[in-house]
């Protein structure tokens, strides 16, 4: 099993001060200290780099198969899976949805066969104007 490394271990690696410079391309952590003065790209691209997620930046440069393949010849570890705490963003309850006052009100208006209170004074004054 491959030496596994923290996040914030390879970041204090990044080649400035005398330090050793680290870069992680895909999860792996690679030690390039001895390969910058020898990188085709330039010692500061991977200076850059040091401590950091190179994993974009080495795609985007368009290396060969055979970059790809020299990899391995620094590779001292990899990166260990962050777990970030889930706990509380895991409420996956089901959301019930209670009706509302409104509803409810609604409902009532709609399969009770009285007509609401103000009908009744309806019935009062149109029983007043059909006596004229
Ligand atoms: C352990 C990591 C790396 C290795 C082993 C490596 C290896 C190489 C090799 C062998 C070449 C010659 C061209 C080729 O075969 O593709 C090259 C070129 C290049 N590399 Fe890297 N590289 C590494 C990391 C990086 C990083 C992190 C960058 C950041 C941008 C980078 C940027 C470049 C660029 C721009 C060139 C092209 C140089 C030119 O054509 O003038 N490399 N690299």
């Amino acid at each position: 099993m491959s030496q596994l490394y923290e996040l914030s271990e390879v970041a204090e690696q990044n080649g400035k001060k005398g330090k050793p410079c680290w870069i992680i391309i895909k999860g792996n952590v690679y030690d390039v200290t001895k390969f910058l003065s020898e990188h085709p790209g330039g010692e500061d691209l991977l200076l850059e780099y040091g401590g950091k997620d190179a994993s974009k930046a080495f795609r985007q440069a368009g290396h060969s198969s055979d970059a790809e393949k020299d990899l391995k010849n620094f590779k001292i570890g990899e990166l260990r899976a962050t777990t970030t705490p889930t706990t509380t963003t895991t409420t996956t309850a089901p959301i019930q949805v209670q009706p509302t006052l409104k509803d409810q009100d609604k409902e009532k208006r709609v399969s009770s066969p009285v007509p609401a209170d103000d009908a009744e004074p309806m019935k009062k004054s149109s029983g007043f104007l059909c006596c004229c």
